[in-house]
């Protein structure tokens, strides 16, 4: 499929060259066909991406304690018990690796004694011995430390994840619209990730540090010559690995936008609603060429990556190869020249290894949690950004009886818009009245009741609860005095019970007050028919889940804000999937709550239907141009004629004769035109 004005082989790109890169070779083909360009975040933190990465030795030394403290500290959140015996047991496997050098240099010692073997080997057994017992004890530290650290991680991930959720859940909408937060909650739920990663890592440097410190000492003692060459080896891997870590950590976050959009694709190919489209216009095979266009250019990343794992590895182990070439040809010289007893270079051979080994493990430990530090960095920086851009905790308590909710020339931008989406509303919405907003989509009917349920906030002007300006005002106390169904409301893949219970999450959910709201809302009938009636799952795709329509899941839309029992109902497009005989059942039952006190907010395009407001606001490019009641507004006489005008029209409709080619009464019965004797 091309994007082509009238020729089909314009310039857009078409699946065949999806392998075409721009010049940044991130961008695909595709991504541009389908995103119009890089699917990227060019808000916030994005733009200190480079920043990010300082993985240099002196970051590296600088940050490490602050990264292994914040494992710890997250580790004891998760399970002090489990830390201290890890902690335990790496420093005791670590001492006993110290004792065990020594003794093997003792134990070397008299095996290579001049004398008799017998004497040799009675004089070597306690050595021998204890090297044992030493060796049973670091083999029953490793097994509790490994099953303490196997129960630790998967706490530590579920601290960490449940920290960035709780915070998340709190911040306010502004930021869940903003791109860079969104970029900054993708990459945190690797931090979780990483966190739990860091625990292991985290203990395997504390088993490494003290081998190499007791190898490091063995050393020092047997020759002083022989630690820097130690340290000559581990070199080369220390700046393999680092190099490595970096080269993964920025493609990560160059290709984490692409990743999103692959799997965007991929999710579309098989999201039930999209299904239907998917099929009859023959989607899924665009779909595809340009997921595999997306995926190809993520896999020449991978390979780019891994030729550069490749060579880097390659200079490395080069390098670290004629490092050991020199320690053992210092060792060998040391023991040529008379300088070193043999059973000394014995021991010094094992400890070169041993802290050979130690240093290669270590370096490869601390960069990687060098790397899962920068994920959870990113974690940590959510957290204070959501901390940041929490909805903020107390303010002034909202009245119950406050006499009218007012606009006062309210203005609101939504973050990164260009334009207003209200300028200067002033409204009017009395207790216990109900009011209409009407007007032309993208209006600012939405916007309007976003702002009055206390979600955002406005740039300039106010809205006031009485004489309470929400603003000043504690949002909790606001929150629960509304109750709304948004456009999009929410159908939670749980029962039909917890889809209408939810509205008031707080308690234990009360059936009678769920009937009761079900009834309110014509939800009833759509209950009577479920298999399991309020104990079905409305989600498909699980055993024994049900899927119900947009009209019905409509009414237990309503019938869910009815349970929430909300001082202020806002109900925006409350009837566009429902029938005629539901629709006219809902705006009966909203009408007739405005009898009992119930303030309600009417959002609707079925101009009909707003007759029985008690003022109707007309909205037209984030303004009110008029308002009224319906009589007034249907007065010539009266305000600018756009609620008359687009009244009118929807009649028109109604009363219209037939469409061009049809016949009046050509309906069942009445012969076709044409065909009538
Ligand atoms: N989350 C958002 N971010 C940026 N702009 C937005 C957002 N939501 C709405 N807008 C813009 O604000 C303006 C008002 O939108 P709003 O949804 O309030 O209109 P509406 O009158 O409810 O429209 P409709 O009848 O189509 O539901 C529009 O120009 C829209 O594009």
């Amino acid at each position: 499929m091309t994007t082509t004005t009238n020729d089909t082989s314009s310039t857009a790109p078409t699946p065949d060259d999806t392998s075409a890169t721009t010049s940044a070779e991130t961008v695909s083909a595709s991504e541009r066909l389908l995103f119009g360009g890089e699917l990227a975040y060019d808000q916030g933190w994005s733009q200190h991406r480079g920043t990010w990465v300082k993985l240099g030795m002196w970051h590296m030394a600088v940050s490490f304690p602050r990264q292994v403290a914040i494992a710890v500290r997250l580790a004891r959140r998760a399970d002090p018990r489990a830390l201290a015996t890890v902690a335990v047991s790496e420093v005791g496997r670590g001492v006993a690796q110290a004792f065990s050098l020594v003794a093997v240099n003792a134990l070397l010692a008299e095996l290579l004694a001049s004398g008799i073997l017998v004497d040799r080997l009675r004089a070597a057994l306690p050595s021998l011995v204890f090297v044992s017992v030493m060796a049973v004890v670091s083999s029953l530290l490793q097994s509790a430390s490994t099953a303490s650290t196997g129960i630790l991680e998967p706490k530590v991930q579920r601290v960490a994840t449940e920290r960035y959720l709780g915070l998340v859940a709190r911040v306010e909408m502004d930021a869940i619209e903003d791109d860079a937060f969104h970029k900054l909650m993708d990459s945190a739920q690797w931090g979780a990730d990483g966190a739990r990663r860091m625990v292991g890592y985290c203990t395997a440097v504390v088993a490494s540090a003290i081998s190499l410190v007791a190898a490091a000492s063995v050393l020092t003692v047997l020759h002083v010559a022989l630690l820097p060459l130690l340290i000559a080896m581990a070199l080369p891997s220390a700046w393999g690995s680092l190099t490595m870590a970096r080269a993964r950590y920025e493609s990560w976050h160059r290709f984490v936008q692409h990743a999103r959009a692959a799997q965007l694709l991929s999710r579309l190919l098989i999201d039930q609603q999209a299904a239907g489209e998917v099929r009859v216009h023959d989607v899924g095979p665009f779909l595809l060429e340009h997921f595999r266009g997306m995926a190809e250019t993520s896999e020449r990343e991978q390979t780019r990556l891994a030729w550069v794992g490749a060579r880097t590895g390659l200079f490395a182990d080069g390098a670290r190869g004629a490092a050991t070439v020199a320690a053992y040809a210092v060792l060998g010289l040391l023991l040529w020249n008379g300088q070193m007893a043999l059973a000394v270079g014995g021991t010094a051979v094992l400890a070169i290894r041993a802290g050979s080994a130690s240093i290669t493990d270590l370096v490869l430990r601390v960069t990687d949690i060098q790397e899962e530090s920068l994920f959870v960095a990113d974690l940590e920086r959510l957290c204070t950004e959501a901390e940041r851009r929490a909805i903020p905790e107390g303010g002034l308590d909202v009245p119950d009886d406050f006499d009218a909710i007012r606009f006062e020339k309210v203005t609101f931008s939504y973050q990164g818009a260009e334009e207003p989406s209200l300028r200067e509303v002033d409204l009017v919405i009395p207790r216990g009245r109900t009011v209409a907003l009407v007007g032309a989509n993208g209006s600012g009917k939405t916007t309007v009741s976003k702002l009055l349920c206390g979600l955002h906030m406005p740039a300039t002007g106010r809205v006031m609860w009485g004489e309470v300006d929400a603003a000043e005002a504690c949002r909790a106390r606001l929150f629960s005095r509304v109750a709304m169904v948004a456009q999009n409301f929410q159908r939670w893949p749980f029962t039909a019970r917890v889809n209408i219970g939810i509205g008031r999450p707080g308690g234990t959910i009360d059936d009678r007050d769920v009937d009761a709201a079900a009834v309110y809302a014509g939800a009833d009938d759509v209950v009577a028919k479920l298999p399991r009636g309020l104990d079905t799952l409305l989600a498909r795709g699980y055993q024994g889940g049900q899927e119900i329509s947009g009209g019905q899941w409509q009414k237990i839309g309503l019938a869910r804000a009815r349970y929430r029992n909300g001082q202020v109902l806002v109900v925006d497009e409350p009837t566009s999937a429902l029938d005629p005989v539901a629709e006219q059942r809902v705006f009966d039952q909203i009408h007739r709550l405005a009898g009992t006190g119930q303030t309600t907010v009417l959002i609707t395009h079925r101009l009909h239907s707003v007759r029985h407001a008690d003022l109707i606001y007309v909205l037209e490019r984030g303004r009110v141009v008029e308002h009224g009641t319906f009589e007034q507004l249907m007065d010539p006489a009266h305000g600018t004629g756009a609620f008359r005008e687009a009244y009118n029209l929807q009649a028109r409709q109604f009363l219209a004769p037939a469409v061009p080619g049809q016949t009046r009464g050509s309906g069942r019965g009445s012969a076709p035109e044409g065909t009538t004797a």
